[in-house]
């Protein structure tokens, strides 16, 4: 039987998706959201011609080298000389900051300059406009600096700040819920009885979830009974959440019990199994309006596949300008074998030689393994049926988050 691809499933999970409604949220809490509305800025900065050095404000034409100018006022940041244009041979004393009187044309600074009483005669001449910062030199009252789409960095907090937004339209968190299953899964910190496993997948799940913009719900572990899989998949509908992720049980065990479940409870089954390694049992449905990714149990293949399809419907699901991960270009450390049909993600880490990105695959790739996943830096990308690699060779790499 072919697989779906990883092309097409991504498609499938990204079909129809719409940003979520918006809200606004203080500067304060607007870190790392997705900003829903273009941000066009409610002034102009700097709102008048300032004085970026400490010194005199005066006319060019009047500052050959020797001259001596009489200071008729002063000029701080947030108190501006009130008196009128200066006239000829005039200077006003000016501070970083401070708003340039009408008819001065630059400023000379202060080491340039003796003092004496209300005189000041200049060492230099000052025959360019200089240390002026002209009004609207940052942007101008009405210019849309951040775009709709845009995931808020700490700069641009500042900057929303200077454009006197308080607040910020952003689109509303989505709520995922997470829910492991397996009845050998224990919490960590238990006493493992024969057989049992530290549930751990959710850790890496979540944490990545809530880092790429989502708030998480956890639904704890079912175990691998219809009832207890359909009652955890009800409770995530009822809590409202916009994605279900689940993890284990998506095999074709006999304990494998989410495909079933997810069915009974209405999810329309998008997909099942895809030609990817590791993560090929990896499912998508519809549940109502809530989407449902159903991941593979061994930790590697949940992780790599909630990172390679979740984190993509999360961004689509914030309105954000940028879904897909971003590709780069690293240089193969060692050869590898050809490909099989299935896309690999295999887990890597990429040394910096003299400014070259070298990638190393991890020992051992098996899907159970998360010491190599921690030990992984990088997906390194093979398409499926890639020839056989040599080392020097260009390769794609995706980084993970840190
Ligand atoms: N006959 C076949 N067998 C399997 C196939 C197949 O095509 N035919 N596919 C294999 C592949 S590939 C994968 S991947 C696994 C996926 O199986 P499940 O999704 O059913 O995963 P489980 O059996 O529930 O668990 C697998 C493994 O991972 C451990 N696990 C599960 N959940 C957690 C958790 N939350 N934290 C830590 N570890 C977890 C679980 O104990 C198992 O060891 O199926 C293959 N089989
Ligand atoms: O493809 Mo399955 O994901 O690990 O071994």
């Amino acid at each position: 039987m072919s697989l779906m691809s990883v092309a097409d499933a991504l498609n499938s999970i990204l079909d129809g998706v719409t940003p979520l409604p918006e809200e606004d949220v203080s500067l304060d809490d607007a870190l790392h959201r997705t900003l829903s509305r273009d941000l066009a800025a409610l002034r102009t900065q700097p709102p008048a011609p300032m004085s970026a050095m400490d010194g005199y404000a005066v006319r060019t034409t009047d500052a050959a080298k020797g001259a001596r100018l009489t200071v008729i006022g002063e000029s701080a940041a947030g108190r501006p000389f009130e008196g009128p244009a200066i006239g000829p041979n005039e200077a006003v004393r000016i501070f970083t900051g401070g708003v340039v009187p009408a008819g001065a044309d630059t400023i000379v600074i202060q080491e340039d300059v003796e003092r004496e009483h209300n005189f000041i005669t200049l060492a230099e001449a000052a025959p360019k406009p200089r240390h002026i910062r002209e009004a609207g030199l940052d942007f101008r009252e009405g210019d849309v600096m951040l775009r709709r789409g845009t995931l808020l960095s700490d700069r641009d907090l500042s900057l929303a700040a200077s454009m006197n937004h308080p607040t910020l339209p952003v689109h509303r968190k989505p709520k995922i819920a997470i829910l492991a299953t397996g009845d050998e899964l224990v919490m960590p910190g238990s006493q493992t009885g024969p057989g049992q496993i530290i549930y751990s997948n959710a850790y890496a799940i979540q944490a990545l979830m809530r880092s790429t913009g989502a708030e998480t719900i956890s639904l704890g572990i079912a175990h691998d009974t219809m009832e207890d899989t359909c009652a955890a998949i009800r409770r995530a509908k009822e809590m409202g959440a916009d994605l279900l992720i689940t993890s284990g049980g998506a095999s074709v065990g006999d304990h494998d019990m989410v495909k079933p479940a997810l069915e009974a409870e209405g999810t329309d089954i998008k997909f099942w199994k895809i030609a990817l390694r590791p993560g090929k049992p990896m499912m998508h449905g519809r549940c109502g309006s809530m989407r449902v990714i159903g991941l593979p149990g061994n930790p590697s293949s949940s992780y790599v596949c909630s990172f390679v399809f979740a984190v993509p419907l999360i961004r689509a699901m914030l309105g954000r300008a940028q879904v897909n991960h971003c590709i780069e270009t690293a240089i193969l450390g060692h050869a590898l074998p050809p490909n099989d049909h299935r896309q690999e993600y295999l887990r890597a880490r990429v040394l910096n030689d003299n400014g070259v990105a070298i990638a190393t695959t991890v020992n051992l790739q098996d899907s159970s393994l998360l010491g190599n996943l921690s030990a992984a830096d990088v997906l390194l990308v093979r398409p499926p049926l890639a020839p056989a690699a040599q080392a020097g060779e260009r390769c794609d790499v995706i980084r993970l988050p840190a």
